[in-house]
């Protein structure tokens, strides 16, 4: 379970990009966290996975504090930022092993699962080349692959669909759907309203740093209307683009 009580980011005095946010997400479940450009997304992400310090709040991960205990809690976690850096003059396979050495998965356990999701993502063929000549779309994959071999309890994409070519993103709809039926816990952005419509069990909604939204899409539906989710979405964000005059274009 993620439980993130009183977050904040404060970047300077005019950028609050986190504004004491309280967010419960639990196991079982694919939450999307939705939000316009710049709502805060990428600061929450990285101050749940450790990379972005908060200004003040906590956050538990299965309640343990991530603050007091990392290098526990990044145990349990797979991640992939919005923009993977990877190790450029390294082969796929080797930067693999280092991340299976770090997370001691056992050689057997990353035979069979890392052979099954190269496989899967269609990575088997270029595993032995450098990254340096990786396209974005294959960086994306061997980031996936590397955030899902050690079986995360808690598993948490920035993006992870952008980029990658409809049969790869079918399949990781379709892995991320099965890690969370298997128990885990799969949290990541999107702004793509029918991936989220698709795969989310639930979603939270972020805006200008503040939650405005955690439930259901039926539950946003009953408040707000039976809509599209991009209509629910433009109205609790309140971004409704009805003022822009597009006969501009014409
Ligand atoms: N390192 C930083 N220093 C200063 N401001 C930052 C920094 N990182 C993010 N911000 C600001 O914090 C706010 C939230 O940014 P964030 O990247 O979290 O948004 P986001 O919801 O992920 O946006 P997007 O959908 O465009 O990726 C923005 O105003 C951004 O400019």
């Amino acid at each position: 379970m993620i439980e993130i009580v009183g977050l904040t980011k404060v970047f300077s005095e005019k950028i609050i990009a986190v504004d004491n946010i309280d967010l419960k997400i639990n196991e079982g479940k694919v939450v999307g966290f939705l939000g316009p450009n710049g709502a805060g997304k990428t600061t929450t992400l990285n101050m749940i996975v450790g990379l972005c310090k908060p200004t003040s709040g906590k956050i538990f991960i299965n309640g343990i504090d991530v603050r007091e205990e990392p290098e526990k809690v990044k145990k349990v976690i797979g991640f992939v930022p919005d923009e993977p850096l990877l190790f450029e003059k390294i082969t796929g396979i080797s930067y693999l092993n280092f991340i299976c050495d770090i997370f001691e998965v056992p050689l057997e356990e990353r035979r069979k699962r890392g052979g099954w999701l190269l496989q899967a993502f269609k990575l088997l063929d270029a595993i032995k080349d450098p990254i340096s000549t990786y396209s974005h779309g294959m960086r994306q994959k061997l980031a996936l692959i590397s955030a899902l071999i050690h079986k995360p309890k808690i598993l948490i994409l920035d993006e992870p669909i952008v980029g990658l070519d409809p049969e790869s993103a079918s399949i990781l709809k379709q892995i991320m759907k099965r890690h969370a039926s298997n128990g885990n816990l799969v949290f990541f952005t999107t702004h793509i309203m029918e991936i989220a419509e698709k795969i989310c069990d639930e979603i939270a909604i972020i805006d200008k740093g503040k939650i405005v939204f955690q439930g259901t899409i039926n539950e946003l539906r009953q408040l707000k209307g039976d809509k599209s989710l991009e209509q629910l979405f433009l109205e609790v964000t309140k971004s409704e683009n009805e003022e822009i005059d597009f006969s501009f274009l014409d």
